[in-house]
């Protein structure tokens, strides 16, 4: 990717012929004239054959596309030239548009052999990463978008089209919602209106400047108003309209400033009328990409059995916005459902939509006017196809088929006037005749029976005039520069009779026309040319009327993409033995609580020779701390609860025995420190970043994923904030919460609280060997296996001896000291109660002091937790007791309060009061979590 100023050197007019302006050639100052024009882009000027690039951005063409840098000299100069052939543009193109360009592409715009003196040129397209058309360029199963930004005050507009189908979105929200829509969206290249301020994306969008004024709300509505009769009843929002209105103002502007006539439809939604699901949920439950170990499986993947494009491209916006409308969840699965009961008619859908091309993208590119006579037969041949595809759901049951049947128009209309006016296999040329098909226009035929009529007189002219003269090797012959011709070999010459006019004389012979031979190739000629023309006018006519159809053939293009889905989704349901989702009724006494039955990780199963299914029990409100050793299965584990979520929710069967589950609002994630990538943010912050994302936003309905909650900080630190957490979650957001960690301390919230239990993994040892089980089961674990997993990885053997030997020394250690210090050893530790006395007497943890503020705390909020830390005495006392630490050392986080041992150092009387006051001072009430765990940091900082 380029620098800006990079990209800034080759748009506009190139400096060196703005210096001499006035003296270059015709050609020359045309192309400066639309450098100037569009200094917004890198211009494409076509000459010829060529897309030529002139001056710095000659060198920039040359050196991306790996072509040859020429130059072109005239009386004003030599300047540096680079061009790419027209036919074979795409690839170049690829490649300018990867280097970070913006490419404008000035076509000439009149015959050149008609022109008068210098041809006309126009930029006809704006070749930008969200305004590509060109199918070569383009990924066929998944959306472009364009997306626009608007924003009035705290409300931000966000409008996207996908140019290729012509598929329009219009969202309003505040400014935390569009930046999570935006991650979901992921628009290829984003118009930012004034003063929207946006942060950079992870998904690096082209930030493409715009006029400002197409963001005002008269302008955007004015654009609006040509496309629905009524813009504010389609989007009642004014920052919604701005954002939509300048959205197609560029869009437009791209398209050679013409209007996108298949955009017929603007659709308005609302982000909260779906299962949420935000950049982090969705990376990190890898629905899309992946970076695990399986690299390339994603649920998507898995999921990935549609037949044609759009029907991909509905897939994947069906998996980025599950539902959250029970009717509408459960219409989708009894589509599925009757449609895994009946594999003939799965079979037939399958056969019919492989055989369909890409109708949103066909219609899109009809409307453009840039659909040639193929375009308009694999169309022909795609509608074909609808009146089989509605046979075969004639005696379907389920709403949702049965609707979509009834809405396959079958478009006998525009298949018909096709079917009339195409030939059969039509070239790629649309301008050079044998497009239309005969029979189609009286006058056509006319011309075509002269030419053919003409055709067929100069065919037989060579036999009578070789009777006529008697010249035997006389040949009658056509090229391109003389047109018909006689031609008489030298020593034939005498014979020529006197009506014979010379046209050309060669080395062994002489060419002739007779005055008839001349009137018939006129007649050919002028037929033949009049008989292109009228084709070429015919055709134009044609795709027109096609074209005026768009919104018809868009509708029928959308219910054949929706069933491409749900017969997906009945087919990988049967071929996974996937099992339909039951939804609890909402108001009944079991609302809320997931119950999965036999549960499978839909990814990891297809990755491993033998899965282990596991059942779930999260009441709502829940909090499940799942332990176990490295490996055992506890990530897979929680990922696979929300996978079957959001696979139910958007309408899929789901990869268990049975599951009963409610619908979810939205799906939070939080992975551990190492298995994710951060970018920018220290680890740490990112992670708690998260968290305070999570804190803030769940609700009762959400489900929530920890793994590893604090890890990217000391083991002390980690645990107090994976306490407090844990606690917040369960008293104050009542969310249903997977939470897997290697805190064994942690699992003491279990005996506190009645909606937080233990889950563990376990392995089996022998002889050293340690084996996962990856089954679940009630209560905490005893063991991590650290190091056993260590030596599974090929850590070296000293170093696996001597963590070995400090474990043992930990265990010892342990053993002979008291357990207030949450030990994990047995699984029984977790649920002693550890007095106030013990917690100060045995070296007890801050993380307990956290522990006990949390409990204690009455008005419920993290702030009062962490009040409640500032002021308990217990609080401040730090020795790390992390399970796998060694306890042998001690460290220097203790402070005198507390009265630990005796190698702790301890802070001046006067840092403490500092702290204290600043405690009491600080105002919680309005800290956000991680404010407070800043604060937290740097009090601590201060202690130490
Ligand atoms: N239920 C299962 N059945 C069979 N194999 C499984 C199962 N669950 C997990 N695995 C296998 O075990 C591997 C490790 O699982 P996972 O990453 O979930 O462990 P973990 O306990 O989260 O590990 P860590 O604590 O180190 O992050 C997976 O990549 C998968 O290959």
């Amino acid at each position: 990717m380029n620098t800006d100023a990079e990209r800034e050197e080759v748009y506009g007019a190139p400096e060196a012929m703005l210096a001499v302006r006035d003296d270059l050639t015709p050609m020359l100052s045309q192309y400066a004239d639309l450098c100037e024009t569009h200094d917004d882009a890198l211009v494409l000027f076509q000459v010829g054959d060529f897309y030529e690039a002139f001056c710095e951005a000659a060198e920039t063409v040359a050196r991306t596309c790996e072509v040859t840098l020429t130059q072109r000299e005239d009386s004003t100069g030599t300047w540096p030239m680079a061009g790419i052939p027209i036919d074979n543009a795409a690839g170049y193109l690829e490649r300018l548009l990867d280097a970070g360009y913006r490419v404008a592409l000035a076509d000439q715009v009149e015959d050149a052999s008609e022109a008068s003196g210098l041809v006309d040129r126009a930029v006809t397209q704006l070749i930008t990463p969200g305004t590509v058309v060109d199918e070569e360029l383009l990924e066929a199963g998944r959306a472009t978008y364009l997306g626009a930004v608007a924003r009035d005050g705290d409300d931000y507009g966000l409008a996207v089209v996908d140019v290729s189908t012509g598929e329009c979105l219009v969202t309003g929200a505040d400014r935390a919602l569009l930046l999570e829509e935006l991650d979901r969206l992921a628009p290829a290249e984003l118009v930012v209106g004034p003063n929207c301020d946006l942060p950079e994306h992870s998904f690096d969008p082209m930030e493409t400047p715009f006029d400002p004024g197409a963001f005002d709300s008269e302008a955007a509505t004015e654009t609006l108003s040509s496309y629905v009769s009524r813009p504010d009843a389609v989007v009642d929002a004014d920052v919604e309209r701005r954002a939509v209105g300048a959205l197609l103002a560029y869009a437009e502007y791209a398209q050679g400033d013409s209007k996108l006539e298949y955009v017929t439809r603007i659709t308005r939604f609302d982000p909260r009328e779906f299962l949420q699901l935000d950049a982090t949920a969705i990376r990190s439950l890898e629905l899309f990409d992946s970076r695990s170990a399986h690299a390339g499986s994603t649920l998507f993947s898995v999921l990935d059995e549609t037949a044609c494009a759009p029907g991909r491209r509905r897939l994947e916006a069906w998996l980025r916005r599950p539902l959250v409308d029970r009717d509408a969840i459960e219409a989708r699965l009894d589509a599925v459902g009757e449609l895994a009961d009946d594999a003939l008619t799965r079979a037939d859908l399958r056969e019919h939509l492989s055989a369909v091309y890409d109708l949103e993208r066909l219609v899109a590119r009809v409307s453009r006017e840039r659909a040639n006579a193929r375009d308009l037969r694999s169309l022909q041949t795609t509608l074909d196809r609808v009146p089989e595809i509605r046979g075969t759901l004639d005696n379907v049951d389920s709403g949702r088929l049965a609707d979509l049947r009834d809405s396959l128009d079958d478009l006998a209309d525009v298949r018909d006037l096709i079917d009339r006016a195409i030939v059969d296999d039509p070239p790629q040329e649309i301008t050079e005749g044998g497009v239309v098909a005969s029979g189609f226009d009286d006058e056509l035929d006319d011309l075509r029976g002269t030419a053919t009529e003409g055709r067929e007189w100069v065919s037989d002219l060579e036999a009578r005039e070789r009777e006529r003269t008697g010249i035997d090797s006389l040949d009658v012959g056509y090229n391109q520069v003389h047109g018909y011709y006689i031609e008489v070999t030298n020593p034939n010459l005498d014979k020529v009779p006197d009506d014979y006019v010379r046209r050309q004389t060669l080395k062994n012979s002489e060419r002739f026309y007779t005055p008839e031979l001349k009137e018939r190739e006129d007649e050919i000629l002028s037929a033949t040319e009049r008989a292109e023309t009228l084709e070429y006018d015919l055709f134009c006519e044609v795709r027109a009327e096609v074209a005026a159809e768009s919104e018809r053939i868009q509708a029928v293009a959308d219910a054949l993409a929706d069933l491409d889905v749900l017969r997906t989704l009945a087919d990988v349901a049967v071929a996974n033995d996937y099992t339909r989702p039951e939804f609890r009724e909402e108001g009944t006494e079991a609302h809320g609580g997931i119950e999965i039955e036999a549960g499978r990780h839909p990814v990891v199963e297809r990755t491993q020779d033998e899965f282990v299914p596991n059942p779930t029990s999260l009441p709502q409100g829940g909090v499940a701390l799942v332990t176990g050793p490295n490996m055992s299965g506890k990530s897979t584990y929680m990922r696979q609860v929300a996978l079957v979520c959001i696979l139910a929710q958007l309408g899929s069967f789901v990869p268990a025995r049975a599951a009963c589950l409610p619908v979810v609002d939205r799906v939070f994630t939080r992975v551990g420190a190492s298995d994710d990538i951060a970018g920018g943010q220290s680890t740490f912050m990112r992670e708690m970043s998260e968290l305070t994302e999570i804190l803030h936003n769940a609700t009762e309905d959400s489900l929530v994923l920890l793994d590893e909650v604090g890890r990217g900080t000391s083991t002390a630190d980690g645990l107090a904030i994976a306490r407090a957490t844990t606690e917040f979650i369960h008293d104050e957001v009542g969310a249903m919460t997977l939470f897997a960690t290697h805190y064994h301390d942690l699992t003491d919230a279990a005996s506190e609280r009645s909606g937080v239990f233990n889950l563990h993994f376990t392995a089996a040892q022998t002889d050293g060997e340690v084996t996962f089980l990856h089954s679940v089961a009630e209560g905490p674990s005893s063991s991590s296996y650290g190091v056993e997993v260590a030596q599974l990885a090929g850590v070296p053997p000293a170093v696996v001896d001597r963590a070995r030997g400090l474990v043992d020394a930990d265990s010892a250690d342990d053993a002979s000291e008291s357990n207030a210090g949450g030990v994990d050893d047995a699984p029984d530790a977790a649920t002693t109660e550890p007095t106030p006395t013990e917690s100060v007497v045995s070296n007890s943890t801050r993380n307990e002091g956290v522990a006990e503020a949390a409990h204690d705390a009455e008005n419920g909020t993290l702030a009062a937790y962490v009040d409640d830390l500032g002021n308990n005495p217990h609080a401040s006392n730090g020795e790390s007791s992390g399970a796998s630490g060694p306890r042998a050392e001690p460290n220097s986080k203790a402070t005198s309060r507390v009265g630990s041992s005796g190698t702790h150092t301890a802070a001046s009387d006067d840092t403490l009061d500092e702290v204290a006051a600043e405690l009491r001072d600080a105002d919680l009430v309005d800290t956000t979590p991680l404010e407070a765990l800043n604060l937290l940091s740097d009090l601590k900082g201060r202690l130490e």
